[in-house]
């Protein structure tokens, strides 16, 4: 990581902590994920040389930017996905700055229709990171859209898994994956696409 991007996103991420210390609707906070999540993305994408990143849940684009800074490293891009054009605009302002606009793609669209409407294997790695009562409806899209052996990244697995019930009763359950809980950050669960 470049010295100056980094500066930037230190300064991002207090900017997120001040922002949501002082708004009590927990729809109104930006929640960006914490560093060390952030870094483990990095890392990730650069282990598994993702050229296909998706991003569900851009806030502000804290966590977009650690992708299109991995993305930029290994030749490949990312689409993050924001239901909130304000936000969208935030995170296009900020990813400007912090030099990494060109390696991603912003959509305003809802995650649900956007997960519908990609081809499968479509992706070598993708970030969750949005309503987490809705994450058990986008199960059979996210596995469809996900190459094999690609990787999904679910952020609050440990922070918040009373509403991570339901979806990880699915991954326990399929067959179709192998997975494993870290606890990095909010709790961090990877899940890997069988071959
Ligand atoms: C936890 S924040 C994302 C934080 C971001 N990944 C970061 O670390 O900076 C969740 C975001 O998902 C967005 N969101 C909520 N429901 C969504 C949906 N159905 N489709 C797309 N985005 C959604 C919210 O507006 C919010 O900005």
């Amino acid at each position: 990581m470049d010295a100056t991007r980094q500066t930037f996103l230190d300064e991002l991420y207090a900017h997120g902590r001040a922002h949501d210390e002082q708004r009590e609707d927990r729809l109104q906070r930006l929640r960006n994920v914490e560093p060390e999540t952030a870094e483990l993305l990095g890392v990730l994408v650069r282990a598994m040389s993702a050229t296909r990143v998706l991003e569900v849940g851009t806030s502000n684009g804290y966590s977009t930017i650690w992708l299109g800074d991995a993305a930029e490293a290994v030749g490949g891009s990312v689409i993050s996905l924001e239901i909130e054009a304000d936000r969208t605009a935030q995170a296009a302002s900020n990813l400007t700055e912090a030099g990494v606009k060109e390696f991603v793609d912003l959509r305003t669209q809802d995650a649900a229709e956007a997960l519908a409407s990609f081809a499968d294997a479509a992706f070598d790695l993708i970030f969750l990171d949005a309503e987490r009562p809705l994450y058990a409806g986008y199960w059979p899209d996210l596995i469809r859209i996900l190459r094999p052996n690609g990787l999904l990244v679910v952020d609050n697995t440990l922070s918040h898994a009373k509403d991570l019930v339901e979806f990880s009763e699915l991954v326990y359950a399929s067959e179709q994956v192998t997975s494993t809980l870290l606890t990095v950050g909010a709790g961090v669960l990877l899940i890997v696409k069988s071959t």
